[in-house]
């Protein structure tokens, strides 16, 4: 496992937080999961500290995001950077459901009608989620690539252990951090990512090639990360830890 994450410098530093397992204990659904108001404390604090250079950089659209945080408001890139939103309160780049996308939606909702599968159908990307039904796993990922192989180029399949993810082949999240970091408040500093996650080690390339530093959060094997926190509490107490020491200083 790699070494504990040093500290930060706010004044030099742009933070991008992945969401699922990082900052928020996954849930069996996800509109289960918990944001507790310490969690937006200490984003508001961050987000004031460094000066604004703080995004999150997830696979939920923005829409999602903005309701649990609310009333909290942060950048955000969405959908693995298909979605944007480059200020606080400004316009979201939304990305839409293509008409292929819409029709194999329909196609895997009717398949797993009767049975605890969510399906999360976002623009572009189509999510199915078997945390509450782990033996149809493998009949989720089989269902996706059959489909991959009818669709045209530019799709492919992210598998997890939970379920698994139909995108185009931009969604990444390293091109979204890569995007903040050409304009301010992010310019100049040294990126620094946390993520929990496959879809998170493109992240921690982008940020290691740009001179920052990469945090996985229970790494289970090969990573990107230059450090690690063994779980979200770990990555809540790094974070608190940052505010702390600047509020000391
Ligand atoms: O990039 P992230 O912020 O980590 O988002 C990744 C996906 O998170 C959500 O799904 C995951 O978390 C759910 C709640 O714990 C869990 O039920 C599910 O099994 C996980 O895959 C979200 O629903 C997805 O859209 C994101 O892509």
């Amino acid at each position: 496992m790699p070494p504990p994450p040093p500290d930060l410098n706010p004044g030099d530093c742009a933070l991008f937080l992945d969401i699922d397992g990082t900052l928020l204990e996954h849930a069996a659904h996800p509109d289960a999961v918990v944001v507790s108001a310490n969690v937006r404390d200490l984003l508001a604090t961050l987000q004031h500290d460094l000066d604004g250079a703080l995004a999150f950089v997830t696979g939920r659209s923005i829409a999602t995001v903005d309701r649990l945080f609310a009333p909290l408001k942060l950048r955000t890139a969405g959908l693995y950077g298909l979605e944007h939103r480059l200020e606080p309160d400004g316009m979201v780049e939304l990305a839409d459901e293509p008409p292929d996308i819409t029709a194999l939606a329909e196609e895997i909702e009717a398949e797993f009608a009767q049975q605890d599968v969510h399906i999360e159908r976002k623009g572009p990307i189509l999510a199915i989620h078997t945390r509450a039904a782990p033996h149809l796993l493998a009949r989720s990922i089989a269902l996706v690539e059959e489909a991959l192989a009818r669709l045209p180029s530019g799709y492919r399949v992210l598998a997890g252990n939970a379920g698994v993810e139909l995108m185009p082949l931009e969604a990444a999240k390293g091109a979204a951090i890569r995007r903040f970091m050409a304009m301010a408040p992010f310019r100049g500093r040294h990126p620094v990512f946390l993520g929990d996650d496959t879809s998170d080690e493109n992240g921690f390339e982008a940020v290691n090639q740009g001179g920052g530093f990469s945090i996985r959060v229970k790494p289970d094997g090969v990573t990107l990360a230059r450090y690690a926190v063994t779980d979200v509490e770990g990555a809540l107490d790094w974070l608190g830890r940052q505010v702390e020491a600047r509020r000391k200083a």
